[in-house]
């Protein structure tokens, strides 16, 4: 995350680091709790890794210091990613992680709701984009989970910063003309979490931009809502 600050302990209970143990073992991408069984991240972080048994999910972390061969995690058992994934920068960027057994929920892991199909048009006005990624372009993963508030901007406008792209219906833009806030590398596949009337919503999975947080260069997000069918198709 460039521009943001420390999060605290439970401010994001839904948010998950995932880590990838090969020979050597690191976190690769963000994910979210959406029920006790699955985990909503992007079609890109398990592209070319979709063996289940390589991943390991942490849940109730703040920093990724907490994590090492004693702590516990969640074991994958399988792996769904949307049929019509393709890049991230052509869409359909969702993927699930079904977890080997349902989690106990706690203080410090719990599930973010799903926005619901007609929700798709809500104006979010407090959306935070988090996770452990570089705070530049040329950086590291960080110790602890970083939080940067994000405004959302139109399709209209996304499309006029991504003249080269094709900006649909399905995704959802937000940044800051100015740049200086954003996602950037080892955020993907997180949450952008939006708060409206007390609930937090999961609008969107954090998915590709130019570069991180440069001027009229917005974040583009998975916009889940457009997903929920196909999330509740695989999930119940
Ligand atoms: C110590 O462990 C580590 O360093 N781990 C570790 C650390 C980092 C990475 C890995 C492992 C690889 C994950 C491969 C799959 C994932 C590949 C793509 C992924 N993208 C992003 O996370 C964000 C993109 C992004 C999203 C928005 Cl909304 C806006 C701007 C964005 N950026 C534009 N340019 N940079 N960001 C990525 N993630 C990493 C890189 Cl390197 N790139």
């Amino acid at each position: 995350i460039v521009g943001g600050t420390d999060s605290a302990p439970g401010e994001w209970p839904w948010q998950v680091s995932l880590h990838v143990k090969l020979s050597r073992q690191r976190h690769l991408c963000g994910g979210s709790i959406i029920s006790s069984q699955w985990i909503l991240t992007a079609a890109h972080c398990v592209m070319s890794l979709e063996n289940p048994n390589i991943w390991r999910v942490y849940a109730g972390i703040l920093k990724q210091s907490e994590i090492n061969a004693d702590t516990p995690f969640f074991k994958v058992e399988e792996i769904i990613v949307h049929p019509q994934y393709k890049y991230a920068q052509t869409g359909y960027d969702i993927a699930l992680m079904k977890l080997d057994k349902p989690m106990n929920f706690t203080d410090l892991q719990l599930p973010i709701c799903l926005p619901s199909k007609e929700d798709a048009n809500i104006l979010y006005t407090d959306c935070w984009v988090i996770g452990w990624g570089y705070r530049k372009e040329k950086g590291r993963v960080q110790d602890i989970l970083q939080k940067a508030t994000v405004p959302l901007m139109s399709k209209e406008e996304c499309q006029a910063r991504y003249r080269k792209h094709r900006i649909g219906d399905k995704v959802v833009c937000a940044g800051y003309d100015e740049g200086g806030r954003d996602a950037c590398k080892g955020d993907s596949g997180g949450p952008l979490s939006c708060k409206h009337e007390e609930v937090w919503y999961l609008v969107g999975i954090t998915s590709w931009g130019e570069g991180c947080a440069r001027r009229r260069q917005p974040g583009v997000y998975t916009k889940v809502a457009e997903y929920s069918d196909w999330i509740l198709e695989k999930t119940t």
